[in-house]
């Protein structure tokens, strides 16, 4: 039965007429302790993690129903399920299994197997190849030292490990207590820094801009390839990893390569053929989806970026974070919260996309992260037993930094015609301190609080009008002006505080949005975990490849497609 026939869904499409069009402005005046009914709190190992929902047009009611419509989906089942290492993943035959990599005990299985020792052994040879390329110990084909990692991959075997080593790329390299003479003390605390000496590179669009911007800038004997598919046949990885190759071995003999191209894969004879030795190979599974990867091997460039220890307390955070979505109560699981929030918005009340926002400059890449992450698991019209979904799935996920993003889209969210649902996600704590009392942070935050507040109040006709008048402005021009002046608000946003941006939190959050996408492909009855929709592109491109040949004519296609391949055949 598809959900919409649900009891619980047409009590939801009840309440979007009356709750989901009501003032969120209204019910905090009319409810004072309106944040406390709607927040949740994390503290694990001293981080703190606030998630604040009560600027939403919810009440209890909503929230409850909400609830009660994951039950009839049997989120709490096919949690197990995922848990349990069952293939909930059926059109490909796999378990989705990535809550394993960074579990903490020595028990998770799966097909009757313990996959713990494996895991155990693959992260005892990146712990040991992380020491040994840090220290400089693992020296390049002329003796040199390691001094740049080149993670070539796409998608989940790019995004992760970039996002991630964005996030923690503060190194100790800028001390602004001693660039500022008259420091008057430090309200931010300095953090410690997780970045060492090692440059890290990724090259992952199969446009040659890519690599040949990236390799130009290196040298063949301190550079690492790290080759990073999970099925070692994406044809932009296999391209770029054989023109580093080329690079590499204009300069290295052939026997080098063993010293500077490493394999992240699961495919040992795919990597073998390519001649890296399969000694050099961190293995991963099946049961590891590609944009839930970073947990895998896949995270080996994090690992070097910021040392095994940090690499580990990410995966302890995501696993903080999975005990609590797994045991946690419905009426405080965060996950759990935020997904039925997406549902509200997307299902109920017509919101196509989703903001994130981070408030982090060490963020910028995290919306970027999660568009793979959201819409390449969500996005799919297919129910799980085939028939077509007749209601919306997964939203249009996207989003930048404050305060960039302030200056660029947020008229739109503001003041456009469309409900824009939104995260802001801030540190409460910076790792940087320029002015030496806090001032960047002070005003990062204070925009980061005043932009959820203004988007809930907005601004009435009397407030705006009030202001003008106070301006001075002739009655007048105030009518002319006055309906460009007014804010609707009631727009809604979540708002998520970690104590600091640290591994460890780093990991928390990433695990807490993987598990909202989880929750709603079940609410949506879809397979989160195939993407076959990214096929069809990838087929077609193959036989086109061939076309593109210079003075060449083709009439194998629609006629746009061939006016296309003449128009570029007759100017290469
Ligand atoms: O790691 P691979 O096998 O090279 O795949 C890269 C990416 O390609 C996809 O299969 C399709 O975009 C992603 O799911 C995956 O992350």
């Amino acid at each position: 039965m598809s959900i919409t026939k649900t009891a619980e869904w047409a009590k939801l499409a009840e309440l979007a007429k009356t709750v989901g069009q009501s003032s969120i402005r209204e019910a905090f005046q009319a409810d004072p302790s309106r944040f406390d009914k709607f927040n949740m709190k994390l503290n694990e190992e001293g981080n703190d993690f606030l998630f604040d929902f009560s600027k939403n047009r919810i009440d209890e009611n909503v929230m409850a129903e909400l609830r009660n419509l994951a039950k009839v989906a049997n989120v709490d089942a096919m949690k197990k399920k995922m848990f349990g290492g069952e293939k909930i993943n059926f059109t490909e035959d796999r378990a989705v299994f990535h809550v394993a990599l960074r579990h903490q005990g020595d028990e998770m299985s799966t097909g009757g197997k313990n996959v713990m020792p494996d895991i155990r052994a693959v992260q005892a040879h990146m712990k040991e190849f992380c020491s040994e390329i840090i220290s400089g110990s693992w020296t390049g084909f002329t003796g040199k030292k390691i001094e740049n990692i080149v993670n070539i991959g796409i998608g989940g075997s790019d995004l992760g490990p970039l996002m991630v080593t964005e996030a923690l790329n503060r190194a100790a390299q800028l001390d602004w207590n001693q660039l500022v003479s008259n420091s008057i003390g430090l309200d931010c605390p300095a953090l410690k820094p997780f970045k060492n000496h090692l440059g890290i590179h990724f090259i992952s669009n199969v446009d040659g801009t890519h690599v040949s911007e990236v390799l130009k800038k290196l040298d063949q004997e301190t550079t690492l390839c790290i080759i990073a598919s999970k099925t070692f046949t994406t044809q932009e990885t296999i391209t770029n990893a054989n023109s580093a190759k080329r690079w590499f071995l204009s300069k290295a003999p052939e026997s080098a390569i063993a010293k500077h191209f490493v394999a992240l894969s699961t495919n040992k004879e795919k990597v073998a053929a390519f001649g890296i030795d399969t000694k050099n190979m961190f293995e991963f599974w099946d049961w590891v989806g590609g944009r839930y990867s970073l947990w895998s091997a896949i995270g080996l460039s994090i690992a070097l970026s910021v040392g095994f220890d940090n690499y580990m307390q990410l995966l302890k955070g995501a696993a903080s974070m999975d005990q609590h979505f797994l045991n946690a109560p419905a009426e405080s699981n965060i996950p759990l919260t935020m997904a039925l929030l997406g549902v509200w918005y997307s299902n109920f009340l017509g919101a196509e996309s989703h903001a994130m926002l981070p408030y982090d400059q060490y963020l910028h890449r995290f919306a970027a992260y999660f568009q793979q992450g959201d819409m390449e698991s969500n996005g799919k019209y297919v129910r799980r037993n085939g028939d077509e979904a007749d209601y919306q799935t997964g939203p249009i996920i996207w989003g930048e930094p404050g305060t960039n993003g302030q200056h660029a889209f947020y008229q739109l969210i503001h003041q456009g015609t469309r409900l824009i649902p939104a995260d802001f996600i801030a540190t409460c704590k910076s790792h940087n301190n320029p002015t030496g009392d806090g001032l960047h942070h002070r005003l990062l935050l204070a925009n980061f609080l005043a932009q959820t507040e203004a988007l809930m109040l907005g601004k009435s006709s009397s407030e705006a009008k009030a202001e003008l008048e106070k301006a001075n402005m002739p009655a007048e021009q105030i009518q002319k002006i006055l309906p460009h002046k007014i804010f609707k608000g009631n727009r809604p946003t979540n708002s998520i505080l970690l104590s600091e941006l640290n591994p460890f939190t780093l990991g928390q959050l990433i695990a807490a949005y993987e598990h909202k996408i989880f929750v709603q492909g079940i609410i949506w009855d879809i397979n989160s975990y195939d993407q076959w929709g990214v096929e069809l592109g990838k087929q077609l491109a193959k036989q086109i490849e061939p076309e593109i040949q210079k003075g060449s004519t083709t009439t194998a296609h629609d006629s746009s497609t061939n006016a296309l391949i003449n128009f570029i055949n007759a100017r290469m």
